[in-house]
Parts: C-alpha cells; sequence; structure tokens
C-alpha cells in the first residue's frame, strides 16, 4: 500500500482511539479518587493483619480446633489472593473509541465480506421464533448487504427451526428497508415490537403498522406449527428442503443438511425497495453417537468450513441464537479495529460485551455482567489482553483457521468468494454439505487446533470450563509468560479460579457456625455506587454461586481428571413461563425446583440460623465474659450470613407461590442441618 499511514501529505488518523479511566483505581467508572486508594489499602492492611493474627495464634495440639484453625488461614490466604487476583484488574482500565466516518471515507469500495454464525442447538428450549429473530436482525446489520452472509448451525437439526428460517426471507423484504430507513434498533422485531412507540410522524407510524402485521402473520404461523409439532403436508412440497427430514432423522443422529435459503448473488433475491438481500444459508452438520461433536465448539467449526465455499467472508462474526445487536453499526465498529492502518493487523478478534436487557433495578440474581463488562474486561484490555467470550465476538477468518501473527503481514480486505462465481447454488450446496460431515476432520488438523471451550447451568458450565483452562497448558500464567503482560495473565485468572474458591468459601459457611454452637472461638476478640441493595444481592449470590454451581464445577473438573467422567454442554433455557417471569418483575427470587442445588442452600442457610441462635445464647449466658468475647465475631459472621439468607427462609416460612421451596428440599436440608449440628457435641464431648 502506497504511502502507508499517510493521506495526502497530513499523516492519517486513526481508525480508533484510547482513552484512559481517569485515576488508577476504577473500582466504579465515575468514583475515581483518593478515597477509593485508600480504601484499597485499608483492605490489604486488613487481610495482612488477619493472616498475622491466625499464624501467631495457632491453637497448641492440647487445646480444641487446631485443624479448623489451620482451616481458616487456608480459606483467608486464598481469598486474599482472590482479591489480589481482582485487584490486577483494576488498575488500568481503557476504553476504545472508534471513527465510522474515517472507515467509511478511507474504505467505502473495500469493504470485506462478514459472515455471521448463529448457532441453535434445541427446537424447545431455543424456540424456533427466537431464532428467526436473531437472524433477521443479523440480516438487517447496517452494512451492504451484497456483503453480508448469514448462517443458521442447527445443532437440534429439526425441521420446525427449517421452517422458521424459509419464512424469514420474506418477511427480511419488509423488514430490512423499513430498519434503514427510520434507522431501526434494535434490529430484532420482537425486541422492536415489544418497545413502547410515541411518535407522531404520521408516515412512520403507518409503515410501523405496515411490517409489524407481517411479522405477527409470521410469528403466528410458526406458532402453530411449533404447537402442532409437525410440518404440513403442503408446507412440505413448497421447499425441496424438507425431503430430508425422513424417519431416520434425529437430533443425535442425521446425516449433514445444508441449504441455501438466499442465493446473495440472486438477482430477484430482492427486498421491497429493490436492494438485494443477504446470503442466508441453513445448516445442521452430521451427527453420529460415535463422533464427538464438541458442541457449540463443533458447530463453529462445522460453520466455518461450510461459509468457505459459499461466502468465504475475511471477517467471522458470530452470536447466539438468542442474543442479538442493540446496536446497527456494529460491524463498522468492529471493522475499525481491523482495518486501522497502522495497528489492524495486530488485532486478531474483536469482542463485544454481552448484556442482558431484562436485569431488574435491585439485580437480584447479581448478574456481574456490569462489573464483567465496564470492568474487569476493560481493565485486562489495559494490559494488552483480550477476553474471548463466544458470542458477540468478531474474527479474522485467518486468525480463525490458524495463521500465525506475522510483523509485515496486512491480508487482503477485496478477496471473498469470488472463486465460486461459477458455481451454481446445487454446485455449492453439494460442495459444502460434504464439509459438514463428521469424517470430514479426520486426521486433519480441522478441530484439533479448537479448544473445546466449555443462571446455575451456565455459572457451572462456565466455571468448570475456565478451571480446566487454568489445569490445562494453556494456564495463563505459565503460557503467557513472556508474552501477555503479568497484569492481564493475573486478570485471566479471575474467572479461572471460580471452580477451586468454592471449597473456602463452604468451609467458611460451615466451620465457624459449627464452632459457635459449641462456644470455640476461632476469630480474633472484638476490636467493620449502587443500590445497597445491588450489592448486598451480589455478596448473596456470591456465596450461594461458590457453594453450588462452582463447587459442582469443581467436582466435575476433579472427575475429569481422574477419567471418570465427560464433558457436557447443557443448554440455557430461553424460555420462562409467565409465572416466573411474574415474579421476576417482582424481584423475587425462585427457589421451587427440588435439585441438589436448593437443597446445599438451604442446608447452608439452616446451619447458619441454627448456629446464630444457639451462639447469641451461648454470648448472652456465658458466665465468663472472655469466652464469650471471643465468639462475638462468630456470631457476627453467621449472623451476616443469615441476614444474607433472609429471601431463603422467606421462600421456606413465608412464600406460598410455586418458587418457594419445595417440602422435600427442606426435609433433606433440616435433616442434614441438624446432623451437621450435632457433630461439634459428638465430636467434642
Ligand atoms: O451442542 C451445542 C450446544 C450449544 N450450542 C449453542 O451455543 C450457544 C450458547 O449456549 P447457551 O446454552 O445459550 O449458553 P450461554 O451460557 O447462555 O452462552 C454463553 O456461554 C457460552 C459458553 O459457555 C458462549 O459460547 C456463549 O457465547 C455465551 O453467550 C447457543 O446458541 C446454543 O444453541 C450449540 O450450537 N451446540
Ligand atoms: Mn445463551
Amino acid at each position: 500500500m502506497g504511502g502507508y499511514g499517510v493521506e495526502g501529505n497530513k499523516p492519517m488518523q486513526p481508525l480508533f482511539e484510547t482513552k484512559q479511566v481517569k485515576g488508577r483505581v476504577a473500582f466504579c467508572r465515575k468514583s475515581v479518587n483518593v478515597k477509593k486508594c485508600f480504601k484499597s489499602s485499608t483492605i490489604y492492611v486488613g487481610i495482612c493483619l488477619i493472616l498475622v493474627y491466625r499464624l501467631k495464634h495457632i491453637p497448641s495440639a492440647e487445646e480444641h480446633g487446631r485443624w479448623a484453625w489451620t482451616g481458616l488461614f487456608m480459606a483467608e490466604l486464598w481469598f486474599g489472593f482472590y482479591w489480589i487476583l481482582t485487584q490486577s484488574v483494576r488498575w488500568n482500565v481503557i476504553y476504545r473509541v472508534t471513527f465510522k466516518e474515517r472507515l467509511l471515507h478511507r474504505n467505502a469500495d473495500k469493504l470485506p465480506g462478514v459472515d455471521i454464525f448463529v448457532c441453535a442447538a434445541d427446537p424447545t428450549i431455543e424456540p424456533p421464533t427466537l431464532v428467526v429473530n436473531t437472524v433477521l436482525s443479523a440480516m438487517a446489520y447496517n452494512y451492504p448487504t451484497e456483503k453480508l452472509s448469514v448462517y443458521i448451525s442447527d445443532d437440534g437439526c429439526s425441521e420446525l427451526t427449517f421452517y422458521a428460517l424459509l419464512e424469514a426471507p420474506h418477511f427480511s423484504k419488509h423488514w430490512i428497508p423499513f430498519c434503514k430507513k427510520f434507522k431501526v434498533e434494535p434490529r430484532s422485531p420482537e425486541a422492536y415490537f415489544t418497545r413502547h412507540i410515541d411518535s407522531k410522524d404520521i408516515i412512520f407510524v403507518q409503515e410501523w403498522s405496515a411490517v409489524k402485521k407481517p411479522y405477527k402473520e409470521m410469528k403466528n404461523g410458526i406458532k402453530s406449527m411449533v404447537e402442532a409439532c409437525s410440518i404440513r403436508r403442503e408446507m412440505r412440497a413448497q421447499h425441496k428442503g424438507f425431503s430430508e427430514w425422513n424417519s431416520k432423522v434425529s437430533k443425535q443422529e442425521h446425516q449433514s443438511i445444508v441449504q441455501i435459503l438466499i442465493a446473495g448473488r440472486d438477482t430477484n433475491a430482492v427486498d421491497n425497495t429493490g436492494h438485494r438481500l443477504p446470503t442466508l444459508v441453513y445448516m445442521a452438520r452430521e451427527k453420529r453417537p460415535q463422533w464427538h461433536h464438541s458442541f457449540k465448539a463443533g458447530a463453529i467449526n462445522a460453520l466455518s468450513k461450510v461459509s468457505s465455499q459459499i461466502s468465504n467472508a475475511n471477517i467471522i462474526h458470530s452470536l447466539d441464537c438468542d442474543m442479538y445487536s442493540n446496536n446497527l453499526d456494529t460491524i463498522k465498529d468492529a471493522l475499525c479495529f481491523f482495518m486501522d492502518e497502522e495497528r489492524g493487523h495486530k488485532v486478531s478478534y474483536v469482542q463485544f460485551p454481552q448484556n442482558y436487557n431484562n436485569l431488574k433495578k435491585n439485580n437480584i440474581y447479581a448478574s456481574p455482567r456490569k462489573v464483567i463488562n465496564e470492568i474487569e474486561v476493560a481493565g485486562v484490555d489495559g494490559y494488552g489482553g483480550a477476553f474471548y467470550c463466544g458470542m458477540g465476538c468478531f474474527h479474522r477468518r485467518e486468525s480463525l483457521c490458524g495463521r500465525k501473527y506475522s510483523k509485515n503481514y496486512r491480508g487482503e480486505w477485496k478477496r471473498g468468494a469470488q472463486k465460486n462465481a461459477e458455481r451454481t447454488v446445487d454446485e455449492l450446496e453439494e460442495a459444502s454439505t460434504v464439509l459438514a460431515n463428521c469424517s470430514y476432520e479426520k486426521d486433519t488438523l480441522w478441530g484439533k487446533e479448537v479448544m473445546t471451550a466449555s443462571t446455575n447451568i451456565q455459572d457451572k458450565r462456565w466455571s468448570e470450563g475456565l478451571f480446566q483452562i487454568l489445569l490445562s497448558k494453556y494456564c495463563p500464567l505459565l503460557y503467557g509468560y513472556g508474552k501477555v503482560k503479568l497484569g492481564a495473565r493475573l486478570g485471566y485468572c479471575v474467572y479461572l479460579v471460580w471452580a477451586p474458591t468454592s471449597s473456602p468459601m463452604l468451609y467458611y459457611m460451615i466451620v465457624p457456625p459449627l464452632f459457635l454452637l459449641h462456644g470455640i472461638a476461632l476469630f480474633p476478640e472484638l476490636s467493620c455506587g449502587e443500590t445497597f441493595k445491588t450489592w448486598w444481592n451480589f455478596e448473596r449470590m456470591w456465596m450461594m454461586r461458590l457453594a453450588t454451581s462452582y463447587l459442582f464445577a469443581f467436582i466435575d473438573n476433579l472427575t475429569m481428571l481422574f477419567g471418570l467422567s465427560e464433558t457436557t454442554f447443557a443448554i440455557t433455557a430461553k424460555v420462562a413461563d409467565e409465572d416466573v417471569l411474574k415474579r421476576y418483575q417482582h424481584e423475587i427470587i425462585e427457589f421451587g425446583s427440588s435439585s441438589l442445588m436448593f437443597t446445599i442452600i438451604l442446608t447452608l442457610a439452616l446451619l447458619n440460623l441454627f448456629s446464630s441462635v444457639g451462639g447469641i445464647k451461648k454470648v448472652v449466658f456465658n458466665i465468663e465474659f472472655r469466652a464469650a468475647a471471643g465468639l462475638i465475631p462468630h456470631v457476627i459472621l453467621c449472623g451476616v450470613t443469615v441476614m444474607l439468607h433472609v429471601p431463603v427462609y422467606e421462600a421456606l416460612f413465608v412464600r406460598n407461590d410455586k418458587g418457594r421451596i419445595p417440602s422435600s428440599v427442606m426435609f433433606k436440608s433440616i435433616i442434614v442441618a441438624s446432623l451437621a449440628c450435632l457433630m461439634p457435641y459428638l465430636l467434642y464431648n
């Protein structure tokens, strides 16, 4: 490229800029000041003092509680370590700003092709309407449609999902021009139409209704098909694709299917205003019981091969079937990073933050998204690190296919699928179907280089996968040594150690209450932004997550390590029944299932309740005040735990909706908690 980095005689302006969050300690975006710095130093000193105290006062071998004391020391050591990890991502938070006008000004004629992958896996928990909405949102991105291709991977191999996708081309003819004309946001029709519109512009209101009508028809059509659980005869006859679904096809076992629903170069595939529609492809990769399908990673892998035959775009963007971009220009934002003349070649992928749009004010389930997105991800970025979170990521196809970074390589943006210009749709389908076969990867590097990345299900799956990375040769602390800054490596570890952190937390929730009941002191004698509720909810959920999901993940990892079990991928449900939604609106937590998770939570809650009551009794009636004083911190610790668990007691004693704790869980927990309470008596009397 002639005159690289220079436009005319002036130096070229960058396509993105980096902004440092002012001050060094970004605990919270706005309040960055000396007070916070002071706070973190005090916490640090506090942690050190606790550890010193523990070491100096280890009970002698004859005294009670020596092992418990040592255990608490270990737990506190771990918490201290964890706290230091979390600090690493708070000292160098940066934000990136893009300049899309400059991008278009300099690259209008050489914008690259973009292949968007949408993954779906189960037609019951990921309803076809949901999938089709995500697909439509991707088709309607504000980007030249002839450069856009949307691929859907259906791991559920469901003809209902296929049917829903056949509807997408029709509706997109209304939807895409409407979006472009009125700069609609978000571009998922469902999300858009459920919003309240308040416009006096008559033309807009008319067109709004004119688009909503076919949307409703499409939605109802899909709904009735799903309810009937089968495709009507006359529908089947309309598309050759249905012939793939014969009696032998099941979710676990079937041949590969590739159907091009809109061929991008088909000049008849245009919207209502005569503009070309983006390419749309349905794929269900082959599944055979004897081949491991590697879950979502396997799906992405198959999609990248299939798409290489059809559109072969330089940029790959992946979305989960329940997600959509809330910004119409997301693609251009990503391109500002890839196409920056100075630094673009150093960028292998661009990850956008993932958010949920129905979080309530007090965030009852304490989704850590805000902290992750606004601080931790940006904090790791400050050290030159980047998270890959799955959906919402843009990759260079080349780096996804294993090309190694080289200082001088710039890549060629205008590539694309010219090689396919001569082939017919049938030929393309045939060629790419082979690529979605299980055996295609045999003895090749496909899929071997890709690591299978592995609410409660999500927490467990994540913490499990992350802990696996910690134990693997890719552990950032070691693998990144000399390549990535220490700050980033520590930052990655904040997540990787979720699962093992469950042990010290459980220890803290079980041992001190038991010793309190028995009157043995384990603590020194007493000498304590967002809504308070949000913070409080956060502490509660953090405790519960550690004690359940992360614990399960920890155990699963250990059993896997010893070859006793295999990786699984439990897909998160994307629909909730109305009752549940109503309770969620009122910020009431769900406990209404008899899973082991709730038994553990309730047992711990009861244990702490019993112990606090017993402990308070001891402190009040203890004649020797010095002995009682040592118990006061216990009472406080258990008291705080009890207060954190108030919603659990409510769900047990007060509530009578369907989200309350089932009696089977209650009985189990009472028995276990009572037995645990008797333990100190059995041990020490
Ligand atoms: O065998 C499978 C299993 C899952 N999926 C798809 O993978 C996506 C993620 O599954 P989901 O159950 O929704 O997981 P979440 O925990 O909600 O997803 C988060 O966590 C995943 C990793 O655990 C990331 O890949 C996602 O991008 C991220 O949003 C969904 O679109 C699924 O359809 C498949 O395609 N094949
Ligand atoms: Mn999901």
